[in-house]
Order: C-alpha cells, then structure tokens, then sequence
C-alpha cells in the first residue's frame, strides 16, 4: 500500500508543486482543502493536470532561445476532504507517513484544530512520530504552527504529542502563478508552474522519520537558506509588484524590461545581497548568480506572473520582518544604507489595489492614522530614524509623481 501525504491546502503551491513531488515519491496525496468545488472536482476526477514551465537559461535570457517547451503532467491518484470532515481528516492524519501545508500564513490558525484532531489519534493508535512541512511564505511558520496546534491539544497529551511532531519549515521557490480566467474557466483544476524542483527543509526540525520524497533537501543551515529566499527572491519579487503596479503593469515581466525599474529590483538585491553575504557567510559570486538567475526567472513571460500576486497582502509583506522590512533591517544591521529597499517600502505604503483586501485595510488605515504613525506602528519604523526618513521622502515622490518620475 502506497504511504499516504497529506497535503493541506489544494491551491497553487498544493497542486502546482507539493502534490507533484509526493506523486514522484510514489506517495498517495490527499489533500484537505476549505473550497467544496475544488474538492468535488478532485475526487470526481482523482487527477488534475500541472503544466510545467522550462526556467530559461542564461543563453534563451540573451536572446538564444533554446527549448522552451512545456511538460505537460496529469498528477494522479489523487483525492480529497472537505475541512468539514473532522473525523475522517483525523483518520487520515492518524495513518500518513507526512504532512504538508500551504494554505496561506492566515490560514494556519484555521488548520491547527484539525491537525491536533489527527495528533490525538495518532497518539492514542501508538502511531510513530511524524513530520509536517510547512511550506509558505511565512517567517518562523514552524513556531506559529506548533503554538497553534498546542493550544488544540489536551494538557495531559500535549508534551509527547509535540515531542512526536515535527514542525519542519522549508523554502519554496517555485514560482506558481495564478491561472488567468480564461485557464479556470477552461478546467478549474488546471495548474501552471516553473520546473523549478528543489525544497530545501530544516534538517533539525525533523522528528523520527520522514519518507524519500522528491525535492526535498534536508539542509543544516536552514536560516541562511530561509533568509536567502526571503530577503532576496521575496523581496525582490514584492518589490516588482509595487513598483510594477504603480508604473500600470499589469505582468511582472513586463515590468521588469522597464529599465528604471531593473535598475530598482537589480539594486535591492545588490543592498540586501551584500547584507547576507555578511550575515552567512555566502560567497559573494555565488550570490550574484542566484541573484542573476532570479531576475531570468521573474522576467520570464511564459509564466504569465502579474503584478498583483507579488504584491498581494501588502500588510503581511510589510511587517517587520517579513521581506522588505526584514531585509532593510538586515542591511542596516551591516552598516548598509538600504535606499532601494526604502523606495520599495515607498511603493508598498502605495499599493491599493481594489481587489486586496489587505491593500484596502492598509490604505484605510493610512488615512486615518496617517502614513509616519503607520510606519511606526506596523512596521516598527521610527519616522526620525534615517531609514524612516527616506521612506517617508519617497513616499511623497511617488505621490506626486508622473510616469516618467517612478
Ligand atoms: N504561489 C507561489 O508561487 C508561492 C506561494 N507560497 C506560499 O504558499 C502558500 C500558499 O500559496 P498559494 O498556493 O499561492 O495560494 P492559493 O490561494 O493558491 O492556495 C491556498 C489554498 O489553501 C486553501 N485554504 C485556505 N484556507 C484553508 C483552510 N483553512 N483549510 C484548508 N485549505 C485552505 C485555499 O482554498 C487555497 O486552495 C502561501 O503561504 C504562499 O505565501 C510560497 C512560495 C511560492
Ligand atoms: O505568496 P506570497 O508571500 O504572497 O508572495 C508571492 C511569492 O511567491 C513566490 O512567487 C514564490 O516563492 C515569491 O517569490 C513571491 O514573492
């Protein structure tokens, strides 16, 4: 019998790369997701199909293009439960040999109550230890998971059931966008991603045993990777998205052939790049090529990122350590002024997009408390300090500005 992998969340990451790295494992996936339709899909269908996207390489960036095509997959035998289904969740969760989240950083809370429902029987069935990857963009997920789950547990279960888990942070890179419209109109299932493949996870955070599973690097130095991702890759990304959507982009690689923009994301990750050579020691080469084949990535128009996606929730993206302000701080935390991360911290107190509810809340409560009382409070910016002052000066230029000026 294969070994079950519990997937929470069947979105974009779910489908569009956990789902295809427990299928290469041989695993059987069942995922455990809140929308009824997508669930009722999945087990009428038992497969859905993933669409993977060459990532160019330096010789197609230059104009040499190579193979580009497409890999299409049909990712089976898959199925699904509701989140009603405690009980049935539970079961599952009793007998699975891993399991993984990507639902949102918001959503976590929502999941713990079923996770702890599953932990209890597991505990009580003598099952062994197990690990759950937590696989979203969220500084320090593990700890916020764990917490919630101990609040679900029992008192008198709670020590050995927490010693028998495994809350393992990971680092997703893949970048998965949204599918258009017209793709969900098409099959609401279907899923489009980069081939990017690797997960590294933190080594040791594991409990027991975790099954081979495709992808996925147990790495030592979890942190550095973390931040690497974090404050380059995120930052970057979220940086385009402002930048992008207030110039009018609606495609993050569109936005990133405006030359004035390039030269905002190239210098960001030059700043925050040079902080996290000092801070882990990376060699700095090495940086400049992940950094190199990032922006190969981002600008690469078969994915069809928007804007938006990178930009989306724009509360959570700027809390204080989360990508731009975590990574401003780490610059100044090494004696480097970080200017571009300022101008992208500028260009996020500006998003308002319609649609993003948090884009909504954040420019409600710059109105009301007005913008230097919200970079004090959210995020944990004093107005006076030269950081501060210089978000605060490009927050005016943008506010005035013309096309040309951004
Ligand atoms: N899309 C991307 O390229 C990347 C996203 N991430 C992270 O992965 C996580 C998921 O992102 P996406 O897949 O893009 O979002 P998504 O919105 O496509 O997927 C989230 C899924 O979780 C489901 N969900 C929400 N609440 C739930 C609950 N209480 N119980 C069960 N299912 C629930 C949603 O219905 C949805 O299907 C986020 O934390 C994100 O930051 C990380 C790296 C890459
Ligand atoms: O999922 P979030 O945190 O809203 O942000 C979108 C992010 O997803 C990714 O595409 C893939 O990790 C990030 O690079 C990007 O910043």
């Amino acid at each position: 019998m294969a070994s079950i992998a519990i997937q929470f969340g069947a979105g974009n990451v779910g489908r569009g790369f956990l789902a295809q790295l427990f299928w290469e494992s041989g695993m059987e996936v069942v995922f455990v997701e809140v929308n009824s339709t997508i669930v009722e899909l999945l087990n009428a269908r038992r497969s859905y199909p993933l669409c993977l996207i060459p990532i160019p390489d330096a010789a197609a960036a230059s104009g040499n293009e190579k193979d580009t095509a497409s890999t299409p997959l049909q990712i089976a035998p898959v199925r699904a439960l509701h989140t009603s289904q405690h009980e049935e969740i539970a079961s599952e969760i009793a007998r699975a040999s891993v399991l993984c989240t990507a639902v949102g950083a918001a959503a976590l809370q929502h999941i713990a109550p079923l996770i702890a429902l599953g932990l209890v029987k597991r505990y009580e069935l003598q099952r062994p230890p197990v690990n759950i990857l937590l696989c979203e963009n969220l500084y320090r997920a593990d700890n916020v998971l764990r917490e919630a789950v101990s609040q679900h547990l029992p008192q008198e279960v709670r020590d050995p059931i927490l010693q028998r888990t495994g809350f393992v942070p990971t680092v997703v890179s893949r970048m998965i966008p949204i599918p258009s419209p017209e793709e969900r109109a098409a099959d609401p299932l279907y899923i489009r991603a980069e081939s990017y493949h690797r997960l590294p996870a933190d080594k040791n955070a594991v409990v027991g045993e975790l099954p081979s599973i495709s992808g996925l690097e147990l790495v030592d130095n979890f942190q550095a990777h973390m931040e690497r991702k974090l404050y380059s890759h995120n930052a970057a990304h979220a940086a385009l998205g402002y930048i992008g959507w207030l110039k009018g982009y609606t495609y993050a690689a569109d936005a990133l052939k405006d030359t004035t923009i390039l030269a905002r994301i190239r210098g960001l990750m030059e700043e925050t790049g040079m902080a996290l050579v000092k801070q882990h020691g990376f060699d700095l080469l090495e940086q400049r090529a992940y950094e190199e084949e990032l922006l190969r990535r981002i600008a690469n128009p078969a994915l069809g990122d928007t804007c938006d996606r990178l930009a989306r929730d724009p509360l959570r993206k700027l809390a204080p350590e989360d990508r731009l302000v975590g990574a401003a701080r780490l610059c100044l935390r090494h004696q480097i002024f970080p200017d571009h991360g300022a101008y992208a911290i500028a260009a996020a107190l500006h998003y308002a997009h319609p649609n993003d509810v948090s884009a909504r809340a954040l420019q409600e409560r710059i109105d009301l408390e007005g913008v230097a009382t919200f970079l004090e409070a959210h995020c944990h910016i004093a107005a006076t300090e030269p950081l501060g002052e210089a978000i605060l000066r490009y927050y005016s230029l943008l506010k005035e500005r013309t096309t040309d000026g951004v």
